[in-house]
């Protein structure tokens, strides 16, 4: 991704909290009555409606565009995200800064990645005198194995491309813990365990890495504009002291559980793998033929994947 960082500069003293709106600037007429924002947070729907009208802005669906609007809830993924003087965080998707703030507040060192560039002169206004580094672009060509050992990823992620993400942050070794809000249902299948309701691949990966948390659940209204599902923060600590899984494993155990229902052996048989060696490996591992590929453990996975020379 371009590297097309930006810091915004210090702060220089100010009357107000950098971002507050002057009363009565761009956005209002003589006519209009003006309303003093000043006593509310950035956080507040309307400080925030503020600076969607002053910048001209309307959040993009396509984006993921809902912001926070719950001091509560960017003060428990704050906390629950280990932001603290000095810890290096990475964020993905400041949008207008709110949750940004709370993290830099703390005295974090932040670094956040934001695609939509519309955004720039309100980052500017919001960010203004936190030690914050913007980097413009898409947080999908961004280089994770760059980031610093003990980087916390905090954020309020766009859910379009959630999967996508939480398997880069897996992947960074620098990264040790990620503590983000998701769709409820992905918060459900990632705290999975074999044999439950929404145990898949992302429970296993999520499972191999390390471990997760269920935060809290976050309802619909706590987002301007609301969206259509409810959320829950999540908090996932990746254990870099095991060796990272093989390419060729996670391959297996997201083909041994691409459909759920269905029994394991029809899963490696999808594969073009022989039904002979899938039964032998089978009864090898003492496992039913006909069992199901959502109730098998890792570690008989791990076996299974041994047995067939997936892995040595
Ligand atoms: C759910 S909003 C969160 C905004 C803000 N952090 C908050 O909590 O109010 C998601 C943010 O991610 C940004 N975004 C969407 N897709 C992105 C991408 N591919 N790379 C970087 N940022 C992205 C959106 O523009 C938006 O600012």
């Amino acid at each position: 991704m371009s590297r097309n960082a930006s810091r915004p500069r210090r702060a220089t003293p100010r009357r107000t909290d950098p971002g507050r709106p002057q009363p009565g600037r761009a956005g209002t007429t003589s006519q209009e009555p003006e309303r003093d924002l000043s006593a509310a947070p950035l956080y507040s729907p309307a400080r925030v409606r503020d600076l969607l009208d002053r910048h001209g802005l309307k959040p993009t669906k396509s984006l993921g565009q809902n912001f926070l609007i719950d001091g509560n809830i960017l003060r428990a993924i704050a906390e629950a995200g280990g932001a603290a003087p000095g810890v290096p965080v990475l964020e993905i998707g400041p949008g207008l800064g709110v949750l940004t703030r709370e993290i830099a507040s703390r005295g974090a060192q932040v670094t956040t990645l934001e695609k939509d560039e519309r955004l720039r002169p309100v980052l500017a206004e919001t960010l203004d005198g936190l030690d914050v580094q913007v980097v413009w672009g898409d947080a999908l060509d961004f280089e994770y194995a760059t980031l610093p050992q003990g980087t916390r990823v905090i954020a309020n992620l766009p859910y379009y491309i959630t999967g996508l993400l939480l398997s880069r942050f897996m992947r960074a070794p620098g990264i040790v813990s990620a503590t983000v809000l998701v769709q409820k249902e992905v918060g459900q299948r990632l705290a999975a365990r074999p044999g439950e309701e929404n145990y898949g691949f992302l429970s296993a990966i999520a499972a191999l890495y390390g471990s997760v948390q269920h935060v809290r659940d976050v309802p619909k209204g706590a987002f301007l504009p609301a969206p259509d599902v409810t959320s829950a923060v999540i908090r996932l600590d990746f254990d870099r002291s095991r060796a990272a899984p093989e390419p060729e494993f996670l391959a297996f155990v997201e083909s041994a559980l691409h459909h759920r229902r269905k029994t394991l052996r029809n899963n490696l048989r999808l594969t073009g793998m022989d039904g002979d060696a899938i039964d032998a490996a089978l009864s090898a591992v003492n496992l039913r033929p006909d069992v199901r590929a959502e109730d098998v453990s890792l570690g008989d996975l791990r076996d299974m994947a041994v047995k067939l020379g997936v892995i040595r």
